[in-house]
């Protein structure tokens, strides 16, 4: 079992026997003839027309500049407090140069200086752990509510516990969509997961059952996953968890990524169907890899359409749209599998603050839009008050 090998490698090799699963997760990543995959757009339009490099961005709710932002002569700035691995893969130089000819100028926080003495900043864009941080966060956002700060620390920490993350997805207003949305059942495992097994019974979970750290840390560690196939493996998996039904979904995930009022939607690889025959067979507990937020997306690997074929527009609309009134957030992405069969019954397994939007197409030009977006509104409301 998991706690006699030494090395995550062996782990994955492991899996990877017991599920059958290849290099490329049993699909082959040949071109898929016909169809639009990589970082395919929901909703294509148009840019500013006075710069030749805008790309064509994804919105739910489009928006008119009555007045660039640079008619103003004012320059929006965004602070940010990021850790370095962020920086590096967010603030890549495309952005920056963008933003600028947008004047939108991104200004590094000192974090060994009090935020209030820095700025004066338009924006606080941030990402950092920590008890410390959540706190001088929260304290500038009650002295500076003319500052945009991305976002309200409380709602992050909402969703850095993977029980109160999944909290109200029931209630979601989404009865005139094309689509239905679920999220797998789950229980918390606080201590003694071995007693744990008669709860997973009494609780009417099936096996296997996806265990996951119950908090996000930003640790590689609380990325550990394990697939346990029967009761008696649940003994040997550390708590905090949850422990989450597995849902066969066809290997692809789909990875929606929001800023504000724009959703871009990807496929990744995800974990094979477990078969019948292999839930009969396989016992134990078995660490599996980070399968999903590898780089490599699926969008053009060879698929069967039923299972490539992206969540339908409106429903994703509408999800976000009830999203982000419920957690209060504004950058964030949502891991989405198709019950593996169905036409449309969705479940929502995982969702991310201010995730890897590097690995997201044109994502320079989509955050270049809704830093303008948050200036104009910035500006409207300077003119309401006067
Ligand atoms: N309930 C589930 N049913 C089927 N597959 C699942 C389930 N939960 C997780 N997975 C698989 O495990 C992957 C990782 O799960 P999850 O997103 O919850 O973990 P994470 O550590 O938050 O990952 P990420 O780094 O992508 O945020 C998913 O992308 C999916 O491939
Ligand atoms: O490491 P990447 O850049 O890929 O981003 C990952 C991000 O790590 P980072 O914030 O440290 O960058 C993770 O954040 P935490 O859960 O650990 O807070 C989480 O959001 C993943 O889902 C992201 O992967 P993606 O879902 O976008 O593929
Ligand atoms: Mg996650």
């Amino acid at each position: 079992m998991f706690g006699t090998l030494s090395s995550a490698e062996i782990e994955t090799a492991r899996l990877k026997r017991n599920l059958g699963i290849t290099c490329n997760l049993g699909f082959s990543c040949t071109g898929f003839g016909g169809m639009r995959f990589q970082g395919e757009d929901m909703v294509p339009q148009r840019g500013d027309d006075d710069d030749e490099e805008d790309q064509v961005v994804t919105e739910t709710t489009p928006f008119q500049f009555q007045q660039p932002l640079l008619h103003q002569q004012q320059k929006f700035v965004v602070g940010y407090a990021l850790t370095s691995k962020k920086k590096k893969s967010f603030l890549q130089p495309k952005l920056e140069v963008l933003a600028r000819r947008k004047g939108i100028f991104f200004v590094a926080i000192d974090l060994n200086r009090p935020l209030s003495e820095q700025g004066p900043f338009d924006v606080v864009l941030h990402k950092l752990l920590g008890k410390e941080w959540h706190e001088v966060i929260e304290d500038y956002r009650e002295k500076h509510p003319e500052v945009t700060v991305l976002d309200p620390p409380g709602a992050i920490q909402r969703i850095y516990n993977r029980q109160s993350m999944l909290q109200g997805m029931a209630d979601l207003n989404l009865s005139d969509c094309s689509g239905s949305l679920l999220v797998p059942k789950q229980m918390v495992v606080l201590k003694d997961s071995a007693a744990s097994a008669d709860k997973v019974v009494e609780a009417g979970l099936k096996f296997p059952l996806v265990a996951k750290p119950l908090w996000i840390d930003g640790t590689a560690k609380s990325h550990q996953l394990f697939l346990a196939y029967d009761r008696r493996s649940l003994a040997e998996l550390d708590p905090p968890l949850v422990l989450q039904e597995f849902v066969n979904h066809g290997g692809v995930l789909f990875k929606v990524f929001v800023v504000g009022d724009v959703i871009k939607v990807m496929r990744r690889f995800s974990l094979p169907n477990v078969s019948n025959c292999e839930k009969a067979k396989v016992d134990g507990v078995f660490q599996f890899p980070r399968v999903s937020s590898a780089a490599a997306s699926a969008d053009n690997a060879d698929l069967d359409p039923c299972v490539a074929e992206l969540p339908p527009k409106p429903f994703l609309e509408a999800l976000v749209k009830e999203l982000r009134s419920l957690l209060g957030l504004r950058l964030f992405n949502i891991d989405m599998i198709r019950e593996h069969g169905s036409k449309n019954t969705f479940y929502v397994i995982d969702i991310n603050y201010f995730p890897g939007y590097g690995k997201m197409p044109e994502y320079e030009q989509v955050f270049v839009d809704f830093f303008q977006n948050l200036a104009q509104t910035k500006h409207k409301k300077r003119q309401h008050c006067k």
